[in-house]
């Protein structure tokens, strides 16, 4: 399996809205807030969104409201790995993206036969407080070795001017939060990482 290696992540079906028609093709929805019904909700804007702009969407940790709702692909970190049903996952067609921080990790996610590994951060990131520190791009490297030919997601304060490095180190797809929603001008940067992307695509 191929992943886009621009991969965007968003907290709402309206950041897809406005980023998905400038040709983002990989965009996870990564909800930490709402109740079930809100979440549902916005999974299905998502799901009908990402259609009509031929975005593949990645729900993460919601793995039942993905199946209830036909999505097909999922992402969870390895306390979501604790409680998922993986058989029921794969039931339903589910491809699956696991997170790894350190060795034990990216055993426990192999053993889950996974579409993709996620490594992370691979720099500092400001979303959110992480016990690991960063792992720099030579864990990248490594984990490429161990886990080709499935797919490696970096994931953590990236930025365009730090894609050369991740990409040269082995990574298959640069996923991305803050660099974005957080700038000044989503639209044009998005756009930037689109462009940068493309020589990998
Ligand atoms: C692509 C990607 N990589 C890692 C994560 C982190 O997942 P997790 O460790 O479960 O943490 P939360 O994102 O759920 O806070 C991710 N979401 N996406
Ligand atoms: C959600 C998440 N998971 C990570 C991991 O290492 O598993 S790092 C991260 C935050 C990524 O956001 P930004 O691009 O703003 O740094
Ligand atoms: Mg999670």
């Amino acid at each position: 399996m191929r992943l886009d290696p621009f991969y965007l992540i968003v907290d709402s079906a309206a950041w897809i809205e406005r980023l998905a028609p400038l040709g983002v093709r990989l965009v996870q929805l990564r909800i930490k807030t709402l109740d079930e019904a809100g979440l549902r909700a916005e999974i299905r804007k998502a799901k009908a969104l990402c259609a009509r702009h031929h975005c593949q969407l990645i729900v993460n940790d919601h793995w039942r409201l993905a199946i209830e709702e036909g999505c097909d692909f999922a992402h969870l970190g390895q306390e979501d790995l604790q409680t998922a049903d993986l058989a029921q996952m794969r039931a339903a067609g589910i491809r699956l993206g696991l997170s790894t921080h350190d060795h034990a990790d990216l055993e426990t996610a192999m053993v889950a036969n996974p579409d993709y590994v996620a490594l992370g951060p691979v720099y500092p990131t400001i979303l959110k407080k992480m016990k690991w520190a960063p792992q720099g791009l030579e864990r990248i490297s490594e984990w490429k070795r161990r886990v080709a030919p499935i797919p490696l997601v970096a994931i953590g304060g990236l930025n365009p001017k730090r894609l050369d490095g991740v990409f040269a180190a082995g990574a298959d797809s640069a996923a991305v939060v803050t660099d974005i929603t957080l700038n000044g001008d989503p639209e044009a940067r998005t756009r930037e990482w689109i462009e940068k992307t493309g020589q990998w695509r």
